[in-house]
């Protein structure tokens, strides 16, 4: 199976992506590399939770679900959001296929706190199976985090975290953190290249905040596997379009450790 590339689209710039974004997709295809989209929608839930008048909270970037917000959560990202995506890409000549964890089973989760966030969970599993039978059969995936348990209760799932759950158990060879902002930024300035040890210090001292967190987290989760740099990158920007030339890349390269050629 040819490079696995996980490319997570944040809520806060789904709306935003242009076709060349899309067709950034289909190069990466036609490039012979395999990308897999696992979007967001925060903002869509919002705006629908507000017109339905129910409530919501957050603790740490994580939204408390009831019951009321699971099924808004599952209807934005399900419905509107995996849809307009599946579509785009569509749109550009793609065999995009659209799922959420729950469908077969792809995203097995537990619950991360019941009594704190209600139905959230975290991923444990990841049916890979069924995502490399996609690829095979050419479909570029689009998933939506809503996960399932054991019990075959579904749960709402951080995006950051179902994507870099996907990485890892698709051994991925890049995961791509596409949002509103170009990258890490401190003192108004782009970060080029942060370690996992230097994240946890932005966060201590609040430069790394709000819903930076759960990526730069899964990020650093997700490099506990064999994946060595996670990226994250705006939307509007034109890397994707360049498979091949990475000296091109713009954005943040989160990685392991501080490597000898980074210090120098
Ligand atoms: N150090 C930082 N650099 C850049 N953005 C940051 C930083 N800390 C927090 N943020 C915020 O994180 C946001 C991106 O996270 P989020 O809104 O959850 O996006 P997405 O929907 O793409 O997951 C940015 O728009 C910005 O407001
Ligand atoms: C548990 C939890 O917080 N789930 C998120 C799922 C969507 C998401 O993560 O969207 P972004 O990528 O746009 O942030 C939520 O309900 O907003």
């Amino acid at each position: 199976m040819s490079e696995v590339v996980v490319v997570k689209c944040g809520g806060s710039t789904i709306s935003e992506l242009t076709d060349t974004f899309f067709e950034s997709i289909m190069s990466l295809k036609l490039a012979g590399k395999q990308p897999i989209i696992v979007h967001g929608g925060g903002p869509a839930i919002n705006e629908m939770l507000t017109q339905l008048k129910i409530k919501t909270t957050f603790v740490e970037g994580l939204r408390k679900t009831t019951d009321a917000v699971l099924e808004t959560a599952e209807m934005v990202l399900c419905g509107k959001m995996n849809k307009q995506l599946v579509r785009s890409l569509q749109e550009q000549g793609a065999d995009s296929i659209g799922l959420s964890g729950s469908d077969g089973r792809l995203l097995v989760v537990k619950a991360i706190d019941e009594e704190k966030l209600g139905y959230v969970g975290e991923p444990v599993y990841v049916n890979s199976v069924l995502i490399n039978e996609l690829l095979q059969k050419s479909y570029i995936p689009v998933i939506a985090p809503i996960g399932i348990d054991d019990k075959g209760q579904h749960f709402n799932v951080n995006a950051d975290s179902a994507a870099a759950a996907i990485a890892s158990a698709m051994d991925a060879e890049e995961l791509v953190f596409v949002t509103d902002v170009d990258g890490i930024l401190k003192d108004n300035q782009l970060l080029d290249v942060v370690t996992s040890e230097e994240i946890e210090h932005y966060i201590q001292d609040g430069t790394i905040y709000g819903g930076m967190i759960p990526k730069v987290k899964a990020a650093i989760k997700s490099l506990t596997g064999p994946l060595n740099a996670v990226w994250i990158m705006n939307g509007k920007g034109s890397y994707l379009s360049q498979p091949n030339s990475k000296q091109l890349l713009y954005g943040t390269k989160i990685v392991k450790k501080q490597t000898v050629t980074n210090m120098l």
